[in-house]
């Protein structure tokens, strides 16, 4: 029997993976793709929109949302029995396409797939890491070296003191492709100087691609039969390399996330403004969610990567669901504190009509 080929989509916080695998979708060229998505936070926001989006072979049904925290952590309890459930089905996928959380090390769900129930029925066809070049330009991804080379002297077992940083070399040494996404928001230099910052630290046969949107044929996406699990073991995280023959479990514990649940929002622009002040304000990697507008029969995407903000009407509110405001939001866990959390809360659900909220509570 052919193997069904898995393609992992990874990538950090916001890079574009969401709206890379929507327009995979809708130009899937007759292909049946099941997804499998993952996210940290307690809100499914990327399955929602991704059923909400109305491409025709993107059903409930082809749709399976992960939430039981990061898809490294929860291999065997979810990603396996998961996979072993859609290979039951009566009519399989021709493609797997997995949406990793942002946090996610690729490299436990990867090796996953060495696990006998799947390693005879399905191979990784690739792992595909997208990145938003516009945050890797301005630096979000570096380390202080300056911190680093202090607190190195009092540990020199250290290797990074940036969370950010170690994942995102993390989900660059896991890739057979990447996707250089967002270069609407830089020049033609920078995207070279991007490009030739993320060559070096990619082995030779990785390709690298650009897009605006996420936007590439679906040929190049899919079809690299990199056969990524039998490659992967040669790409270790620095978990990995760390803790070698420790035993010892990785964590997202460097991140946080909590949902905000607040009332109408009367002026969508006014209400992005004010988040994006709120974001300022704070250390806030990702916010996103719907937003509840009165006299609006569609529910407003809310989507904000660091200050950058949207907001669009994707779908009507179904009938019986409850018309709501509910955003999760992602920072680094030393910026958000239980009262800094309470504060972001407190912030959000005044700019959004308390009235409503109160009768909605
Ligand atoms: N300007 C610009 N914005 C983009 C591009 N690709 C995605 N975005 C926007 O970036 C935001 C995040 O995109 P998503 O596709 O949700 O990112 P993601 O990687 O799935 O996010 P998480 O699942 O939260 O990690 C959205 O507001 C997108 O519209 C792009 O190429 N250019």
């Amino acid at each position: 029997m052919q193997k069904i080929p898995a393609t992992v989509v990874t990538g950090f916080l916001g890079a574009g993976k969401t709206t890379l695998i929507r327009n995979m979708l809708q130009n899937a060229g007759g292909r049946k793709i099941a997804l499998i998505i993952n996210e940290f936070g307690d809100l499914g926001v990327d399955g929602d929109i991704l059923t909400g989006c109305g491409i025709e072979t993107c059903t409930e049904d082809d749709v399976v949302e992960l939430t039981n925290g990061c898809i490294c952590c929860t291999v065997a309890d979810d990603f396996i029995p998961t996979m072993t459930k859609l290979l039951a089905r009566d009519r399989l996928p021709d493609h797997i396409v997995i949406e990793t959380s942002g946090l996610a090390l690729p490299q436990p769900l990867v090796a996953a797939f060495n696990w006998p129930e799947v390693k005879t029925r399905v191979t990784v066809d690739g792992v595909v890491t997208v990145i938003d070049t516009a945050a890797v330009a301005a630096g979000r991804f570096a380390d202080d070296e300056a911190k680093v080379a202090a607190a190195r002297a009092a540990d020199e077992s250290l290797d990074h003191d940036n969370p950010l940083e170690e994942l995102f070399e993390d989900q660059i040494r896991a890739a057979d492709l990447i996707v250089l996404n967002k270069a609407d928001l830089v020049d033609a230099a920078t995207l070279e100087r991007v490009r030739g910052e993320i060559d070096s630290q990619c082995a030779e046969a990785v390709k690298i691609v650009t897009a605006e949107g996420g936007v590439l044929p679906t040929d190049v996406l899919l079809g690299l039969s990199a056969g990524t699990e039998d490659l992967i073991a040669d790409r270790k995280s620095h978990h990995e390399l760390h803790h070698e023959g420790e035993g010892h479990d990785h964590d997202h514990d460097e991140f946080e996330s909590f949902v905000v649940e607040a009332g109408q929002v009367a002026d969508p622009k006014a209400f992005a403004e004010g988040l994006s002040a709120v974001i300022a304000g704070h250390d806030i990697l990702r916010l996103k969610g719907f937003a509840d507008v009165p006299g609006k029969p569609m529910r407003l995407v809310v989507q904000a990567v660091g200050q950058r903000i949207e907001t669009y009407f994707d779908r009507p509110w179904k009938q019986g669901e409850s018309r709501a405001t509910r955003l999760v939001v992602i920072g680094l866990h030393d910026g958000l504190d239980a009262a800094t959390c309470g504060t972001i809360r407190a912030t959000i659900r005044a700019l959004t009509d308390g009235a409503a909220q109160a009768a909605a509570e």
